[in-house]
Parts: C-alpha cells; structure tokens; sequence
C-alpha cells in the first residue's frame, strides 16, 4: 500500500495533492448541507423567521448545490489525469524490470509471465485506485464522523447501533476481497490460454493453416471452453459475495429502520424538533452511507494491493542469472572460446539438451556445428550469448568464465542471425537498422549491409524504398496525394536476408554467430551468401550451424553434435575418413542431389527424343 501510494505521489505530485484537496471538500458538503436544512427548518418552524439569516442560509444551500453537482466531474478528472501519468510511470518501471532479466529463462516459466501478465493489467492502475480508495475512505470518514457526532447529539445508542451494524460487513468484505484475488490468480492460466486462442484466430501467420486444415471451429471451441472455465469462476466468486452481502446488508437495513421508527415515535410524542427529525434521518442515512462507502473502498484498496502484489513481485525478482558487482571485463577476442564439459537442460524438469560438451573456437576461424534436430546445436549458440548459464562445466571467453562477465558488454562483441530471428513490423530500414542502434538514422551504413546480405535489390523496389513498412499490421501512413497504401509484406527468404544485412550491420564483431542463416533461400541465393559470408568470415571467429553440409565442408572446424554430445569433429576431409555420423549424412545429402541430377537428366533424354 505504502508503495503504491508512493508511487502516485512521485508520478504526480500536483495532481495527487489537488486530487485530495478536492476529495476533502467533497466530504464537507454533505454534513454542511445538513446542517443548513436543518438551521432552516428550526427557523422556519420557529414561527418568526429571520430574513436575512434564512437568505443567508439558502444561499448557503444553493452554494454547496453547485459545488455537489460539479465536484464530482472535476474529481473524476483530476483522478483520471493522475492515474494516466502513474499508468505511464508504472508500466516503464516494469519494463525496465523485465529487460533487467539478462537471459531467457524467466520467458519461459509459464507461472511468472502470468505474473508479468497480472502486473501488466494491475500494476498501472493500483497506484491511482489505490490514492482515489484512500482518499475515498478518507472522505467517507470525514463525512460519517460529521453525521456521527450529529447523532450523537441527539442519540448515542443508534450511533453504536449503526456503527456496530457495519463491522462484520467489514470483515465480511475483506475476507471476500481476499477470496477474489486468489481467484483471479488461479484463473490467470485459463486466461493465458484463451489469450493464445483468440491470438491465433486472427494471426495473419496463423490463417493459411487455420483455412487450409478448417480448424477455425476447433480453435475457437477451446477458446470458448477457457472463457467458460474463466467465468464459472468468476460467477461462483460472485455468488459467494452475492450471499454474504444480503447478510450484511440486511443487517444494516434492519438498524436503519429501527432508527427510522424510533424518529418517527418520538416527533409523534413531540419529544424532538422538525430540524432535529431532518437531521437525524440525514445522519442515520449519511452514517450508513459512509459505513459502507468505506468498506468498499478498503475492499477496492485491498484488492488492488493483493494484485499490485504481482507488480511487485515482478520488480523485485531475483536476477534470472547473477551478475558480480565487479564483473570482468569482456575484451576483444584474442585466443578463443572454449566449453569445458557444459552440461545444460532448461530446467530441472527438462531432459538434458547438452551432456558434458567440450570443444574449441579458436580466435580466427569458422567454427561448424552439424547434427540431427534437437542436436543441441542452438542451445551451444545461446549459452555462447549466455542467454542461460551451463548447469555443470564452464564457458570461457579468453579464459574467462561468461558468468564473471557483464551480459550486456558480452553480447555488444557478438553479431548473430538466430534460427528463429525476428520480422519486426517496422521499416524495412529499422528493421536493419536495429542491428545496430548507433547506425539506426545512417542509411549508408544501412544500405553496405543490405548490399552485403544480398537484400538490397528487393529493398530498393519496395514501394518506398528502405522506408517501407513491412507489416501487415500497421497500414503505411497516407500517400502525399492521399492515398492510404498497406504495409508490405516480404517472402521468407527476404526476410531472411534482412536479418542477415542486421547482423552485418554490427560490423567487425568479435564472434559472428550464424544458426541456419540460409535455410530459406533459393539455391542461387544460398550460393551467393555462402560466398560472401566466406569473405566476410575470412580471418575471423564464426560459428556456423546448417543442415547443409556442402555450405560448412570448407569450415577450419566441423563439431558434429548427437543427443547434446559431441559425437565427432575434425575438418571435411578428416570426418569423411571417419566414415562416422558425419560421412553417413554428407553421403546422404550427396547422393539425393546425384539422384537429382540423374532423374534430370533423363528427363532431358526423353524430352530430346
Ligand atoms: N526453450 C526450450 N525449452 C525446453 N527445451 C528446449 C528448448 N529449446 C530446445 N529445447 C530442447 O533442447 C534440445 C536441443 O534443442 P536445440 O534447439 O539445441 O537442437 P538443434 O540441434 O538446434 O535442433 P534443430 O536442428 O532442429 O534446430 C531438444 O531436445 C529441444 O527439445
């Protein structure tokens, strides 16, 4: 709570300020009205009303009228204005939060991202609700206790009657708000998973397969089948509350009418005044009125604390993987990179994916790592980024271990094309550019490593050249002569290559690390950037993952990876000679191509004749 509200009054000071000014005369009015009626019944029922004290009197009244007919919407205003700056406030401090998650384990544990997820929703907006129940439980009490001591006045016994009405509401409601939290918590992986459906009915990736295979219906059937999961809980939770609400309330109602016919008795044995009748029919209401304003927003303020548990929960995790205070420096490679005995899974409830892996990337050479899927190929590539940390053995940079290091000043000595890279909705400029934050705006640096990738062709007779958008998403902004054109969308090899022109942008990196960089080109294509990506290798340290091994024969070094071992490794010529895995697959891929050439050939022959 302390927190929340410290983070409201950080956001927006002037506002927040203002906001319980306004709040402070709004609690005023209600008492101040009060008295005024009853000021102006006792003079009237007086018999010999004073003019002027009766005109000050309305005046009075009608004051307090305007301010209660306008008060609200300036509050409301000032309200939504402070929860937008803490919104923003809120949501920055939590992204900067999960960017301080170095690697990627955390993005992957299904129970924090639904944490990220209730953060997300909650985290913005509990600072502000919790300020506005603050200071509505603020205003409640300003406004019970004036009625309070009004019917005090006039009867003590009904005040602790209809305050000693209100308290097992109050507990009640805690008890309740409690009870929601912890389900909306349970229900969060329904929800994640409706999410995902409702995601994938309208993914523009996912519509061929969803028409083609006519699994729409299917789809949308398990959407609707969390949402009905989802709600039988959320109604179950309101029917609780449903019931011990008519409890409570009709306890509260029972009082109220008792002081309502103990009023009504004495005006009829003329113990009580007319005003003093208005006054404490006022009172008994307004008492109520704020009991029960108050317990709705402490249940609002509880509630929101429960949920900006998660918020919190999110901002003070424990670094996904440690990095020293003091951390080593990452120099320019000199040596090499080398694993020693890495042993890695994804989790302990995960089989291993790297068993006792030992090898070499000298400084200076291209380095090839060929296997089966699920080799363990690209986790060595990630664990090289120091995405995750081995569970056993160690990584070292030059002799030093990765986890001495600083991730972020690592990763600035790696470029890399990833299997699974990005196709960001962007220009087809940043996404390049991206690459390489300091060349983001440098359209010449921009462009040599387009050229270099082998994409600036299709760039260039893109309607807009590097300035297109490539997304389908995102609708280009509106031609100069009005026309509204849709972003782009390019082929997979294309997409390819501008992930390729990304990690060149990087320039002369320490290690160039390239999982699969042309597994969706055309031959022609996979030609070219094999032989630029020779050049570029030439005399520096890379790492080369394909499946096709007539792109890494003329690596200095092929690791030939089997069931997260390394099974064999040794140059080209040296594996054939093994007459191992390697020998086997290079055969393989050799002869399907011959085979190729051969059924080609005969159907020239029979074309010819
Ligand atoms: N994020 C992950 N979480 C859990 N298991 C994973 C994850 N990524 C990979 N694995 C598992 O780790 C093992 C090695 O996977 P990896 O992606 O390294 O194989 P690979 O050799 O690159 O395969 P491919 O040739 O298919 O790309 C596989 O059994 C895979 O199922």
């Amino acid at each position: 709570m302390v927190t929340a509200l410290g983070l409201a009054w950080r956001a927006s000071r002037r506002l927040t300020a203002a906001f319980a000014a306004l709040s402070m005369l709004m609690a005023a009015l209600p008492v101040t009205i009060a008295w005024c009626t009853k000021l102006v019944l006792d003079e009237i029922a007086d018999g010999r009303p004073e003019v002027g004290a009766t005109a000050v009197l309305g005046a009075a009244l009608a004051g307090c009228g305007v301010l209660t007919a306008l008060g609200p919407q300036v509050v409301q205003y000032v309200r939504d204005e402070s929860g937008r700056m803490v919104g923003l406030v809120a949501q920055d401090r939590l992204f900067r939060a999960t960017e301080g998650f170095v690697g990627l384990a955390r993005f992957e544990d299904p129970a924090f991202l639904d944490r990220i997820r209730m953060a997300q929703q909650y985290g913005g907006a509990t600072p502000g609700m919790v300020v506005s129940a603050a200071l509505g439980g603020a205003r409640t009490i300003l406004t019970g206790a004036g009625f309070l001591v009004s019917l005090v006045t006039i009867n003590p016994w009904m005040a602790v009657l209809v305050v000693g009405a209100a308290a097992p509401s109050l507990a009640a409601e805690l008890w309740l708000s409690r009870r929601r939290a912890a389900m909306l918590w349970g229900i969060g992986p329904v929800e994640r998973r409706e999410f995902f459906f409702g995601e994938l009915l309208v993914n523009v990736r996912a519509a061929k397969e969803l028409r083609l295979f006519g699994i729409g219906a299917h789809l949308r059937g398990l959407m609707n089948a969390q949402r009905r999961a989802a709600n039988a809980e959320r109604s179950r939770t309101d029917r609780r509350e449903l019931g011990v609400q008519a409890v409570t309330g009709t306890t509260a109602a029972l009082a109220a009418g008792g002081g309502l016919l103990w009023v009504l008795v004495s005006a009829a044995n003329g113990t009580g005044g007319v005003g003093d009748v208005a006054l404490f029919v006022a009172a008994v209401a307004g008492v109520q009125a704020a009991v029960s304003g108050l317990v709705a927003e402490l249940v609002t303020a509880h509630q929101q604390v429960l949920l900006f548990g998660h918020y919190l929960a999110v901002l003070d995790a424990e670094p996904d993987l440690p990095v020293p205070a003091r951390p080593r420096r990452a120099g320019p490679l000199r040596r090499g990179i080398e694993l020693n005995d890495v042993w890695f899974r994804y989790s302990p409830g995960h089989p291993w994916a790297l068993r006792g892996v030992s090898l070499t990337i000298p400084y200076g050479t291209a380095v090839a790592l060929v296997g089966r899927n699920g080799a363990g190929k690209s986790t060595v590539v990630k664990l090289l980024c120091r995405m995750y940390d081995p569970e056993r053995g160690s990584i070292r940079w030059d002799g030093v271990d990765l986890r001495e290091m600083d991730p972020v000043e690592l990763r600035a000595r790696i470029g890399a094309v990833f299997q699974d890279y990005m196709e960001y909705d962007m220009t087809a400029a940043e996404n390049i550019g991206l690459g390489d934050l300091a060349a983001l705006d440098d359209r010449g640096r921009i462009e040599a490593a387009a050229r270099r990738a082998g994409a600036h062709g299709a760039v260039s007779g893109l309607p807009r050249g590097y300035d297109t958008m490539l997304s389908r998403v995102f609708a280009e902004p509106p031609d100069d002569d009005g026309g509204a054109a849709t972003g782009v969308h390019l082929s997979g090899g294309q997409w390819q290559r501008l992930a390729l022109a990304r990690a060149y942008l990087r320039g002369e990196r320490d290690l160039l690390i390239l999982d699969e960089p042309s597994s969706g080109l055309d031959a022609e294509a996979e030609h070219e950037i094999h032989q630029g990506l020779r050049e570029h290798r030439r005399g520096r340290t890379s790492v080369l993952i394909s499946h096709r091994l007539g792109a890494v024969r003329d690596a200095d070094h092929i690791v030939v990876l089997d069931g997260g071992r390394v099974a064999e490794q040794g140059t080209h010529a040296g594996l054939l000679a093994r007459d191992g895995i390697y020998a086997r697959l290079f055969t393989l891929q050799a002869e399907g191509y011959r085979q190729r050439e051969d059924r080609d050939a005969n159907d020239r022959l029979s074309e010819a004749r």
